[in-house]
């Protein structure tokens, strides 16, 4: 399910999962035993993570859902990157797609191939992206962009992505040997500065007329399916409104801080 290897102090963890490295409970269970292991190991100085036959990762392996995925579930590998001192990138060629996307929103870094293809199809999966893709994307790439990619499922080029800010560097070449190049440069760098989860929010405007603006315009596209989908965004919008930030200074009669109260009873 995963090749481990160290190359010049950087362990280098390779998902192998033919055709399209899916995220099932094996492949799940050996990237967080080779994150672990790197992390364990005094003379690894930096990870990187990338995929085997020409793609990063095609997300979770949507046949174990219907049954249900084995421990560690996937957001665990992210609690645990999150609190690495090692840096680590990842090294996206092909697609990352869903828990795709999100495993890689999990690395203090990201760097792709031009040809790369990034998305959260989740939504229409009548899914959400509830393995770190509502609080890691707009963090990344803003609120905005973060709602679009979210609410359309649009596969994002790597150069626009890069642009959002969700991919930090494009690369030509060898995407592994990029991949050590780039992660060795950021040896020195305190993770905990890069790190997704600790970022606040960009957006510009009001939050609630923001919401509202998406909530209409997912309802005008989801004809006929409203109500899973308002319910899914509903969830995303209240992570996306910085529950834990703001929800406290949000004034009481905002449909925000409604909406959100109402949701966590
Ligand atoms: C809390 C929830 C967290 C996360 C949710 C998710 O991650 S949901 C999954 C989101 N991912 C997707 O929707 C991607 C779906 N796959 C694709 O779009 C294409 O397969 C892809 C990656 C662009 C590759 O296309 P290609 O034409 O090269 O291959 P093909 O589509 O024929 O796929 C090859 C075989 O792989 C199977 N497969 C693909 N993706 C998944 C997946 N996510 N889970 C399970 N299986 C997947 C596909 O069915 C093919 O199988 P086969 O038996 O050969 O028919």
């Amino acid at each position: 399910m995963m090749d481990y290897s160290i190359r010049d102090q950087v362990a280098v963890i390779k998902l192998d999962n033919p055709p399209v490295n899916v995220l099932g409970s094996a492949a799940l269970t050996s990237i967080y035993d080779g994150i672990g292991k790197a992390d364990r190991d005094p003379s690894i100085k930096a990870v990187v993570i990338c995929g085997k036959n020409g793609i990063f990762c095609a997300g979770v392996d949507i046949k174990e859902l219907d049954n249900g995925l084995h421990a560690p579930w996937i957001k665990h590998i992210g609690d645990f990157i999150d609190n690495m001192k090692k840096p680590v990138v990842a090294a996206i060629e092909g697609f990352a797609l869903g828990g795709g996307l999100e495993l890689a929103l999990f690395c203090h870094y990201r760097i792709a191939l031009k040809t790369v293809r990034v998305s959260l199809p989740e939504l229409q999966l009548g899914l959400m992206p509830g393995a770190g893709g509502t609080i890691r994307l707009p963090r990344a790439a803003g609120l905005n962009n973060a709602f679009d990619i979210i609410t359309t499922g649009n596969r994002i080029p790597a150069e626009k992505a890069a642009m959002m800010g969700i991919i930090d560097q494009i690369v030509t070449g060898d995407i592994i040997e990029e991949g050590i190049k780039f992660v060795k440069s950021k040896c020195n760098i305190d993770t905990s500065l890069v790190c997704l989860r600790m970022k606040t929010v960009k957006y510009s405007g009001d939050l609630d007329d923001i919401s509202e603006a998406f909530m209409t315009k997912v309802k005008s596209k989801f004809k006929g399916a409203i109500a899973p989908i308002v319910s899914i965004l509903e969830f995303v919008i209240i992570i996306l409104d910085l529950y834990y930030v703001h929800l406290q200074s949000l004034s009481k009669n905002s449909p925000t801080y409604t909406r959100a109260k109402g949701t966590c009873k």
